[in-house]
């Protein structure tokens, strides 16, 4: 499934410039293969999501990056370092070649628009090219495509459930075929039925485009079902990356099993390795 890089992080430090200063993030090393789901797990407050807001430039301050370096290496073969975007590359850059979907995303949703002029306006921005007409299919393809009724294009966001506007959400980050999406909790807010719908449209979508996932969230069971790959954050630092499987079947950190046994689904006597084994 997972081929040659797509983003490889090297020791990247991000610390909140405050008094005390916070390491939030501690000379981290990360390789995301092409089509490959990373996930990255560990407490709240372990650095997950300042990571992520660093690998895509989103830090503000007082959060700096003080040391590293994010290289994206783009399909057609040219390395993007990542660090050193600025202004319209930057802009480019993200959503284009790598997309984000937060837990808190479907509030992000503009109330006044309707889902239409949403995913136009991505479309009028990102691909200036495209015709009304190709706009317009194009936004139907992309509800079906994360599994809303097209005919909800008119909708404004409260007319949506939660789960839907988080779909619309997803809708908008596949809408120019990113090579990587960086979720975080992206499911969290939900209920559980409504999670599991979505992630396994997801991983539908996955295999069906061929992005590569980073997927950030402490519901370490579901990681180990949907994750090629698992790294472990804590306290700013990476202490163990490996397969979903071994991660879980025979994980080397204290740490690490300390917290696989914090979920007793994991551990119980109905507990198991959900996907089998088989990859
Ligand atoms: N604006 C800020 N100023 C100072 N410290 C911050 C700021 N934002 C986050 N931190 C600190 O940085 C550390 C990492 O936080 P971060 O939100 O990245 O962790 P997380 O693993 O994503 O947690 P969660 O799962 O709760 O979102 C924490 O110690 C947090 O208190």
């Amino acid at each position: 499934m997972s081929g040659a890089p797509v983003l490889t992080a090297t020791n990247v430090s991000i610390t909140y410039a405050v008094e005390p200063p916070v390491e939030a993030v501690r000379e981290v090393n990360l390789t995301l293969h092409r089509g490959e789901i990373l996930g990255l797990a560990g407490e709240s407050g372990c650095g997950k999501t300042t990571f992520a807001y660093g690998v895509n430039r989103l830090l503000k301050a007082p959060a700096v990056m003080t040391s590293g370096e994010v290289i994206f290496h783009d399909a057609d073969g040219t390395d993007i370092d990542v660090t050193g975007l600025s202004g319209e590359e930057l802009r480019r850059f993200r959503w284009d070649k790598v997309s984000m979907v937060f837990q808190g995303s479907m509030n992000s949703l503009n109330p006044v628009m309707n889902v239409r002029k949403q995913l136009d306006d991505v479309f009028t921005t990102h691909r200036p090219g495209m015709s009304r007409r190709e706009r317009e299919q194009r936004s139907g393809d992309l509800l079906k495509l994360v599994g809303v009724d097209p005919g909800r294009l008119g909708a404004f966001p409260h007319e949506l459930s939660g789960g839907m506007r988080q779909r619309v959400m997803i809708a908008m980050a596949l809408a120019l075929d990113p090579q990587v999406m960086i979720m975080d909790e992206p499911t969290t807010a939900l209920d559980v039925l409504v999670q599991r719908g979505i992630i396994r449209e997801l991983m539908r979508l996955r295999e069906r485009l061929g992005f590569a996932v980073i997927f950030i969230t402490h519901d370490l069971p579901l990681l180990i079902e949907i994750s090629d790959r698992i790294a472990i954050m804590r306290d700013g630092r990476i202490i163990e990356q490996d397969t979903a499987e071994n991660i879980y079947r025979r994980p080397t950190q204290p740490y690490t099993k300390q917290l696989l046994s914090s979920f007793p689904s994991l551990t119980g006597a109905r507990g198991g390795f959900v996907r089998g084994g088989a990859k």
